[in-house]
């Protein structure tokens, strides 16, 4: 398994650049599915779960092509509804083959999916969806399977608004006769890139990015072009990089009206935050000051961001608190940073933890999950000395080309072994 080595670093510059938003282009991608003809995907970023997506979509019977960060689909050749049991369980995203395929065939099978480990990650609004849609589900132990003679539109409210349940919908909903209304939807960026590329490919969805979502179903959808937008996600962890390390650090292709929160808490801290048309210019060269974040859906703080945000306030004066409210389980980080001398308490009743200033020295941490990797290699920055960080591979799920990217601002960092 793929370790990787960083270095401490005292500081980094010049300029790093943001792809295509993972969390974006796995749904469209399998969006890609319920059109005729073929659609052209750019501004896909070559992941871990990309690659992943691609072997599914292969393993579906559909021509697909994935070079230069383009993803090239014609779906028209599909002649199974089953996502091998495998694949399913490398990533969360492969679930979306529910709402894509319910749509597009009627039916669809997979098994419980993979992704990170963060908390129980229930997929019951979802089925509660597609069952207001006049789907049939059939549980088997972890194997998934719906269909549906004919879909009818609906209103579904949400009991939480999840960004999965809402995209799931959303994709079931554009073929079903009749109108659906999504209340409590979620409203992520990546939900509105999702409806973005549904309308293009003739769609008629309206409401994305706002917590009601309606839905006119059409008969027919056709594959078009489309560009994904930029990962909020990595450009917040680099943001947070430039910040933990007390540097000046440009970070391109960075719309920054996604990343609000983010800022907000930035400056809050005392860091110099510069926007322009393409990106954000951060300038940590002064002392950092403790913030209390509590993470929460769009446009809260993104949980996402909660353990590179946690090393953050491992650098700043006083006393910070955390409150992981999204997920259940987002604390594994926690022990990981300790190794490192971190002064953190956490409180499972509350999902709270406390943090202190203190001093971090490199040894050997474990990504428990993707994020929790890229706090870990932030971690191991400010770090005196070497971190070696096990199980790689999550880092891998999320961040494209980190190790040259990274490197390219003065960042001594290496990947040892493959996989
Ligand atoms: C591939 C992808 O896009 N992943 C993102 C997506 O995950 P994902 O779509 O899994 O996250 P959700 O918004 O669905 O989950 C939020 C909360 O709702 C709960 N829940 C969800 C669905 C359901 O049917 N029942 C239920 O109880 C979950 O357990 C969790 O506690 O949004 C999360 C929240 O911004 C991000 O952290 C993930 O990076
Ligand atoms: C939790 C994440 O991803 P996933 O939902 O794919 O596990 C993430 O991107 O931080």
């Amino acid at each position: 398994m793929s370790q990787f080595v960083v270095s401490g670093t005292e500081q980094i510059n010049g300029e790093i650049s943001v792809s295509g938003a993972k969390n974006a282009a796995l749904p469209v991608a399998m969006a890609s599915l319920m059109g005729h003809g073929e659609s052209v995907l750019c501004d896909i970023p070559d992941l871990r779960d990309i690659r992943n997506i691609v072997k599914i979509i292969d393993s579906l019977g559909a021509e697909v092509e994935y070079k230069n960060n383009q993803l090239t689909v014609n779906p028209d050749a599909v002649d199974k509804i089953q996502v091998p049991e495998d694949l399913a369980q490398e990533l969360r995203a492969s679930y979306y083959i529910l709402g894509a395929f319910l749509a597009r065939h009627g039916q669809a099978e997979t098994t419980i999916p993979g992704g990170c480990d963060i908390g129980d990650r229930p997929i019951d609004l979802h089925l509660k969806g597609f069952k207001a849609l006049g789907a049939e589900v059939t549980i088997d132990g972890t194997f998934v399977h719906i269909e549906a003679e004919k879909l009818t539109g609906a209103k579904i409210y949400l009991d939480y608004p999840s960004v999965g349940a809402t995209m799931n919908i959303i994709m079931a909903a554009s073929m079903a006769e009749g109108k659906t209304v999504i209340e409590n939807a979620a409203r992520e960026p990546e939900i509105v890139d999702l409806a973005n590329y549904l309308n293009v490919m003739g769609a008629e969805i309206k409401g994305a990015g706002t917590d009601v979502i309606r839905i006119e179903g059409v008969e027919e959808l056709t594959g078009t072009e489309y560009t994904i937008i930029p990962d909020r996600i990595e450009a917040g962890t680099y943001l947070i990089m430039g910040a933990v390390t007390g540097s000046e650090l440009y970070v391109d292709n960075v719309l920054v009206e996604h990343i609000k929160p983010l800022v907000a808490k930035l400056k809050e801290m005392g860091v110099r935050i510069e926007e322009d048309v393409d990106g954000v210019k951060v300038n940590a060269k002064s002392d950092l000051k403790a913030v209390d974040v509590k993470t929460l859906p769009y446009p809260g703080f993104p949980t996402d961001l909660q353990a590179p945000f946690m090393v953050l306030l491992t650098q700043a004066e006083g006393e910070s608190k955390v409150i992981e409210t999204v997920f259940e389980n987002r604390f594994a980080h926690v022990e990981e940073l300790k190794k490192m001398g971190a002064e953190i308490k956490e409180k499972k009743i509350g999902h709270t933890a406390v943090v202190h200033q203190t001093p971090l020295t490199g040894t050997e941490v474990r990504a428990t999950d993707l994020r929790a990797g890229a706090a870990l290699i932030l971690a191991g920055l400010v770090a005196e000395g070497e971190t070696t960080i096990k199980e790689g591979y999550h880092i891998e799920r999320g961040y494209e080309n980190v190790i040259d990217k990274l490197r390219g601002v003065g960042i001594d960092i290496k990947k040892i072994g493959n996989s």
